[in-house]
């Protein structure tokens, strides 16, 4: 694998998706761009084509459908030249979860869970046998805050980060680098298509903003990057107060609180 790897990216056709498209051609690097709107997957492809001289294929899947995921991980199986897998095709929900249906939470759930995790599967032991390449998951912080209100969503990006935690420890000491991307509300179309009035959020991000420092993350090789936290201590202290939670876990006995609850 040369050093400039193929990128595929998924949901490549509009905001955080087609910016990493957009940095990643900049840089030199040939794509394989995934969404369902092949007119403006063209549209992307052929601009990219022309102003930074690489190669762009283009590869139109819905990725909530079975076959069209075996699709793309067929593609990131037996494509050698892809390097690097931006996992980021995703859709939101409006209103709360009992106003919304069994078929759109599966829907959220197949396209930001298991698509996202199969498409890892799919190259990551390509990856690990080359001992190189990289795996970006684009998580968000609504996945560390049930107060936010969007339960379902916010659970499949709880999932994101975890999965990708788990796979940093898996796969890093193989030479493949993991990286979950966590931002905050930026001006894309998942508001607009998913139903949510931006107009009550105080604060957006711009999407070429939060990409390139997405990519700041990942040039550091960090495995976790949140563009809107300032004060990156405070995932520090996250992160130590869970080992400690972890390490008063004692498996062989309840703790004493629930002792007394069989004796009545
Ligand atoms: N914008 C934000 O505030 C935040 C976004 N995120 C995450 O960033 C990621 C990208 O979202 P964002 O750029 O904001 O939103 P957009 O709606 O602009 O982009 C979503 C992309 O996913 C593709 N997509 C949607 N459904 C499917 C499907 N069934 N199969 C294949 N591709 C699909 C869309 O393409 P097409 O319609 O052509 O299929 C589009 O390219 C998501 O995972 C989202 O959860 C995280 C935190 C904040
Ligand atoms: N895309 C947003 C939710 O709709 C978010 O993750 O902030």
């Amino acid at each position: 694998m040369t050093q400039l790897s193929t990128v595929l990216i998924t949901g490549a056709s509009s905001g955080i998706g087609a910016v990493y498209a957009e940095r990643f051609a900049q840089r030199g690097h040939d794509l394989v761009l995934v969404a369902r709107d092949g007119a403006r997957l063209e549209s992307l492809a052929s601009r990219l084509r022309t102003e930074h001289g690489v190669a762009v294929d283009i590869l139109r899947a819905d990725l909530t459908q079975a076959d069209d995921i075996r699709l793309v991980e067929a593609r990131l199986r037996d494509d050698a030249s892809i390097g690097v897998l931006i996992n980021n095709a995703g859709i939101a929900q409006s209103g709360s979860f009992v106003e919304q249906t069994g078929d759109a939470i599966e829907r959220l759930i197949t396209l930001n869970t298991t698509a996202l995790a199969r498409l890892a599967n799919a190259i990551a032991p390509r990856l690990a046998q080359a001992g190189e390449g990289s795996i970006v998951n684009i998580g968000s912080v609504v996945g560390l805050a049930p107060e936010l209100g969007m339960t379902v969503y916010g659970a499949s990006k709880a999932f994101v980060l975890f999965l990708s935690q788990g796979l940093s420890l898996e796969l890093n000491p193989k030479g493949v680098y993991v990286q979950a991307v966590l931002p905050a509300a930026t001006r894309t179309e998942i508001w607009e298509r998913a139903g949510i009035d931006t107009n009550a959020i105080p604060e957006m991000m711009d999407v070429n903003e939060l990409v390139d420092a997405a990519l700041g993350g990942f040039d550091k090789r960090e495995p976790v990057t949140i563009p809107p936290l300032h004060d990156d201590s405070a995932w520090g202290t996250l992160q130590a107060a869970r080992q400690a939670l972890l390490g008063g876990i004692k498996q062989s006995h309840a703790a004493e609180r629930y002792r007394s609850v069989g004796a009545h």
